[in-house]
Formats: structure tokens, C-alpha cells, sequence
């Protein structure tokens, strides 16, 4: 099968969140199964800035094409790259007007930016030549994709064998905006009607790919289920209950060449199972750099996220200072919404020799938290897959997550009679219930030494790889392929 994926954020050209490390690590998994990956990704500022860190150089394709249906004189190059580490071909739609803002999601016009991204894609792939059986989008940015495809391009014969597939990493971003957008998208107007891009007298994006897509999937079983439900579904529970026969959760993995405490330059020791007892001097390096207390004793809690709503950040201000009577440390990376910034900021003046607040983006140092901590904290609100938990599974920390979605899929609470399971949890949204989960935790650390080697090794052997699910993804394509329709 030849697949064409599309996406704002692939590593390591352009980073935000977890987007970025599933474009950046799945196409070569699925690549070597045996199918043929190419990629399809904005050439925002931040990948020309990356490219020249990484020393990768991009060869230009082709100039100035133009979209004729879009009203807009715009016209867009393309530029093409490996996705190092495979064969994997990246393809760069290049336009200055679009792509020269300083991160990811910062233009001026998102809604245009994205309709002129969507286009450009379809137009780059008949102008090289380059036919796909799948195309597979994510998230909102893309979502026109499958869109275009049944509106626009219905009858062309280029794309008459091509079936698309949507992937949802995150229902809370939908791209909802003003519908005078389908004019300059070049849309029909019956498009926007309940059974097609309106919503609420606004045009939403994501809704189209949900609607206009072969499959849709999302990025584990469990969230499969919740979004279908008003509690998760963010106002498109019914049109993913409609669909949802063709709906699939499958699971994210990590890239296990790239992450592997064995390995990872960017971590200070290195060390896997069979010298866990390395991890501790990662604790102690990072302690020193971060100011503070260097002690190998100290329980050290972990936090990387966004801070933003989702992350259940409004839980840790209510317990951290009960929390903080536990006798940890608490180091959290992380940008993201003012207030959050705020408050950690806070946290880090009212204990200043115990936390160690980075509001900066930072994936070294991400690295050295995943290996350094022994608690890993993840209290989301909702959570499609997550990767911070399986990062921390792979260095051998332990999560403590609210089981939500693929929090719920990946962590298993241990259990000391059975010695299974790889982590700790909670499930009611309340900052008592999350405050037991690490008290739990902070216990075993301390006073239960052979438990917490035995969840080390628990979490350092769950299988977050990709292998499992790149298989399921190309059993969804060739789905895609048989329920096409029109
Ligand atoms: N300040 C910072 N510096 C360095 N690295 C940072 C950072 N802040 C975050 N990161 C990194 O960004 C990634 C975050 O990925 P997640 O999957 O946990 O959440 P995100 O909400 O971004 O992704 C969405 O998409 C993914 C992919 O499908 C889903 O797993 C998830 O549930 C969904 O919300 C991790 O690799 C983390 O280390």
C-alpha cells in the first residue's frame, strides 16, 4: 500500500506535543512492515530553524503552483526531506505567507492557513504525480483533507482508487470558525448544513473529517469509547456515534530506538534492567543541575505537559501542598496557558530547595526528567493516548495517572499480592483521590523497597512499542480501502 500521512507537527522538524512524536515515529514502523510511507507537513519557520540545527538539507521539488478554487493569489512550493533515521519521504508545502510564524499555531489566519495547507496537498500530489491508496489526516489542521476529497475531487481519476482515513489526537481542538471560510475554501454551500461542516452556525473542520473520512480513528480503545459519550465527546458525541462503525482506537507507541535509557545520549547515565540501580545517578545529575538537594533518597516527582486545561493541572494546585508534606521533590517542565504558569511559578516560591518549575520547551530536558524521576504525574482531565506515561514506563518511573483513555489502557495499578501491574492511579476528579494515588506511590518508595523494584520492572516491560499498533493501523487501511465510499 502506498500511505500518505498529513500532519502540522512531525519530529524532529516541528514539536509542539504528542502529535509530533507519533508523526515522527510511526510512518517507519509502518514502513518496516513493508508499505510505502510518505509525509506531508507545513514548512513552518520552526522547521527550517530545525533543519538547520540538525544539519538536514531540503531539496526543492517544484515552484510556484497555484490552487485555483481558493480564493487566494497564494501559491506554494514544495520541498522535499528524509524523516532521519528511514526512508520515509517528507514532503514540505512551502509559502511564506502561511508558514513564517515564529511556532506551530501562531499565524495570524489558523482557519486559512489550514484550508491553504489542505489544498496544497492534494494539488502538490497531482502535480508530482504521486497517487496514494491512502491519505491519512490529523487532527483539525488536516481535517479539510478528506473533505476535499469528497467534495472537490470526487470525479477526478487521479484520486479514484485513493480511500482517506482521520485521525482524532485530540477532540478538544476542533477548528471551529466563521463559515464565510467556505467561500475562500472554494466549498459548495450545501456543504454547510447539520449533516455536513456546520455546527452550531459555525463551520467546524474537525467535523468535516469525521464525517467525510473512509475511517476515523482515534489514538487508544478506551478514548474510542468516551468520546462517543456527551461527558467526553465535546459536542460531537452524536456525529461520532453515527459513525461509529468505521470508528477505531488504537493505541500510540513510542519510538524505541530513539527512547531507550540504554542508549539515550540525552539522559546522563545510562542503564537498563539489568543496572536499574544507574537510574538513581540521573537523579543525582539533575538534582545538582536543577539546585536541588542532591539526595538519591529523596522520592522525586515528575511533571511534563502543556499546561493547559486538560492536564488536570487545577487537581495538583489543590494537593501540592499536601503533597509537598510527603517529603518529595517536585521538578515540572512545561509552557502553556498564563495561569498555569502562574501558579507553578508559585509552587516554585513556596518551595524553593524542593521544586524546580522550567516554563520553557525543552526535549533534553525532557529526557533527563523521564529518567531521573521515580514518580511520574499525570492527573489529566481527559486524555487521548498520552506519551508521558509511556516514556516514563520505557526509563523505568513510575506513573501516577488519572485513568482516562489511553492513561486507562497503558497504566495498571499494582497490586501487592499479585505483584502485577506498572503504576498508580485514580479515577474520580478530585484532588483527595489524586492525593491518595501518590501516597500510595511515595509509601512504596519508601517503605517497600522490594515492590517498588518489582513496579520498576513491571513498568520497564510493558510493551509501549509500536509494532502492535502499526500492525492494526495497516488492517484499518485496508479497511479503508473496502468501505470507501462514493
Ligand atoms: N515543555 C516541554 N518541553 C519538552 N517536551 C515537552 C514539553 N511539554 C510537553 N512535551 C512533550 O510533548 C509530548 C506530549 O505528548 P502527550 O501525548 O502526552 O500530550 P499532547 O496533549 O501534547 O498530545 C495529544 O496527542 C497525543 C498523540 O496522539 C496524545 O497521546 C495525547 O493524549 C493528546 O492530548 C511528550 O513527548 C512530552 O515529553
Amino acid at each position: 500500500m502506498r500511505i500518505a500521512m498529513a500532519a502540522f507537527e512531525v519530529y524532529p522538524f516541528a514539536k509542539v506535543g504528542g502529535l509530533a512524536d507519533v508523526l515522527g515515529s510511526l510512518p517507519k514502523v509502518i514502513e518496516k512492515q513493508g508499505e510505502k510511507v510518505s509525509i506531508f507537513m507545513p514548512l513552518h519557520k520552526l522547521v527550517r530553524k530545525n533543519c538547520e540545527k540538525l544539519g538536514i538539507t531540503l531539496e526543492s521539488l517544484v515552484k510556484s503552483i497555484p490552487i485555483p478554487y481558493l480564493q487566494t493569489q497564494q501559491k506554494f512550493d514544495v520541498y522535499h526531506s528524509k524523516l532521519p533515521g528511514s526512508n520515509v519521504p517528507v514532503y514540505f508545502i512551502a509559502n511564506d505567507y502561511y508558514f513564517s510564524a515564529e511556532n506551530v499555531y501562531e499565524a495570524p489566519d489558523i482557519a486559512e492557513q489550514s484550508i491553504f495547507f489542505c489544498a496544497s496537498v492534494l494539488e502538490a500530489m497531482k502535480n508530482l504525480g504521486m497517487q496514494f491508496d491512502i491519505i491519512h489526516a490529523h487532527d483539525w489542521q488536516t481535517a479539510l483533507i478528506p473533505v476535499y476529497l469528497k467534495a472537490l475531487y470526487r470525479t477526478d481519476p487521479f484520486f479514484s482508487k485513493t480511500a482517506s482515513v482521520f485521525t482524532i489526537h485530540n477532540l478538544g481542538y476542533q477548528g471551529i470558525f466563521d463559515p464565510l471560510y467556505m467561500k475562500f475554501a472554494g466549498l459548495p454551500n450545501y456543504l454547510f448544513s447539520i449533516d455536513g461542516l456546520e455546527f452550531y452556525g459555525k463551520l467546524n473542520f474537525m467535523k468535516g473529517g469525521i464525517l467525510f473520512s473512509d475511517v476515523i480513528t482515534t489514538v487508544s480503545p478506551t478514548y474510542a469509547q468516551e468520546i462517543q459519550t456527551e461527558e467526553f465527546g465535546e459536542k460531537l458525541d452524536g456525529v461520532l456515534r453515527l459513525r461509529a462503525d468505521d470508528l477505531y482506537g488504537i493505541l500510540n507507541g513510542i519510538d524505541y530506538l530513539e527512547y531507550d535509557p540504554a542508549t539515550d545520549k540525552r539522559i546522563y547515565v545510562n542503564y537498563d534492567l539489568n543496572n536499574v540501580e544507574k537510574k538513581k545517578l540521573n537523579k543525582l545529575e539533575l538534582q545538582k543541575a536543577l539546585n536541588l538537594e542532591a539526595d538519591e533518597n529523596k522520592p522525586m516527582i515528575g511533571m511534563i505537559n502543556r499546561l493547559v486545561d486538560q492536564k488536570g493541572l487545577d487537581l495538583v494546585e489543590k494537593a501540592i501542598d499536601f503533597i509537598m508534606l510527603f517529603d518529595v521533590q517536585f521538578v515540572v517542565l512545561g509552557t502553556g496557558e498564563k495561569k498555569y504558569e502562574e501558579m507553578f511559578q508559585q509552587i516554585q516560591e513556596k518551595y524553593p530547595t524542593r521544586v524546580s518549575v522550567n516554563l520553557k520547551f525543552d526535549v533534553d530536558l525532557a529526557q533527563k526528567i523521564y529518567a531521573a524521576s521515580d514518580i511520574f504525574l499525570m492527573p489529566s482531565r481527559y486524555e487521548p493516548c498520552g506519551l508521558g506515561q509511556m516514556y516514563s514506563l520505557r526509563y523505568g518511573t513510575i506513573p501516577v495517572v488519572r485513568y482516562t483513555g489511553g492513561l486507562a489502557d497503558t497504566v495498571k495499578e499494582y497490586n501487592p499480592k499479585t505483584k502485577e501491574g506498572n503504576g498508580f492511579g485514580f479515577t474520580e476528579y478530585d484532588p483527595a483521590h489524586l492525593l491518595y494515588a501518590v501516597a500510595k506511590a511515595v509509601h512504596v518508595y519508601k517503605n517497600e523497597k522490594e515492590h517498588w523494584n518489582r513496579l520498576i520492572k513491571n513498568a520497564m516491560q510493558t510493551d509501549v512499542s509500536w509494532e502492535r499498533s502499526a500492525k492494526q493501523y495497516i488492517s484499518v487501511y485496508q479497511e479503508a480501502l473496502k468501505k470507501k465510499r462514493f
